[in-house]
């Protein structure tokens, strides 16, 4: 996967599936707005369901699993045909692994010493999480300098208002959030309201 593909994302929204048929619907409805990717969670045990339902019904967009934080679970979703894992942190365990296995693997860092970490690993992009609690615009501005070959896809705590902020950034090559796929807006099943904000995150202002 090029840098070219991920900053092609722009907004890499983070589903957390609690339901097979709605986490597909969610999907329709991202895809409709324009989204190219999407990364579904492992946090439920729904999710390696969902991740197989959206990879057959929604064959266009880019599925990437998130929350892998051990060797084994990016084991099951190679297993499960994604071309993208990515953490909320980094293990040398899991770094190890996914170096080794065939998928593009984002970790997540906080520290500049966990960027020097995955880029002594080989990596080049990596998920600055939790962002906006770590210091936001200000943090990346801060890493870019001993780190200009570096990445990052901030995600945690990004919304409509702030979004366009990071992606201006640089060394940002695209950005996660929730905030067009809330439980609140899946649960009230407005799709076309999540397909607006889906729009709304792709149009390149
Ligand atoms: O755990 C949170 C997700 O990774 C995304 O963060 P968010 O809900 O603040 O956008
Ligand atoms: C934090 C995040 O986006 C993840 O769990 O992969």
């Amino acid at each position: 996967m090029t840098v070219d593909d991920l900053s092609a994302f722009r907004v890499l929204p983070v589903v957390t599936a609690r339901e097979v048929d709605a986490t597909v619907r969610l999907a329709r409805a991202l895809h409709a707005g324009g989204m190219r990717a999407i990364e579904i969670t492992l946090r439920t045990p729904e999710a390696l369901a969902a991740i197989a339902a959206v990879r057959e019904s929604v064959p266009d967009l880019l599925v990437a699993a998130g929350t892998v934080t051990s060797a084994a679970e990016l084991e099951q979703v190679v297993a499960a045909g994604v071309p993208l894992a990515l953490s909320p942190g980094c293990t040398d365990e899991l770094l190890a692994a996914a170096v080794a296995a065939p998928i593009e693997f984002i970790p997540g860092v906080a520290t500049a010493s966990e960027v020097m970490r995955v880029r002594d690993a080989g990596l080049r992009v990596s998920k600055l999480f939790p962002a906006v609690p770590l210091g936001g615009v200000a943090i990346l501005k801060g890493l870019a300098g001993p780190f200009p070959d570096m990445l990052f896809c901030p995600t945690g705590g990004l919304t409509r208002d702030n979004f366009r902020d990071f992606l201006d950034l640089p060394n940002v090559v695209c950005c996660g959030g929730s905030w067009m796929v809330s439980d609140k807006l899946v649960d009230n099943a407005r799709w076309q309201d999540i397909e607006r904000l889906a729009a709304e995150a792709m149009a390149v202002s």
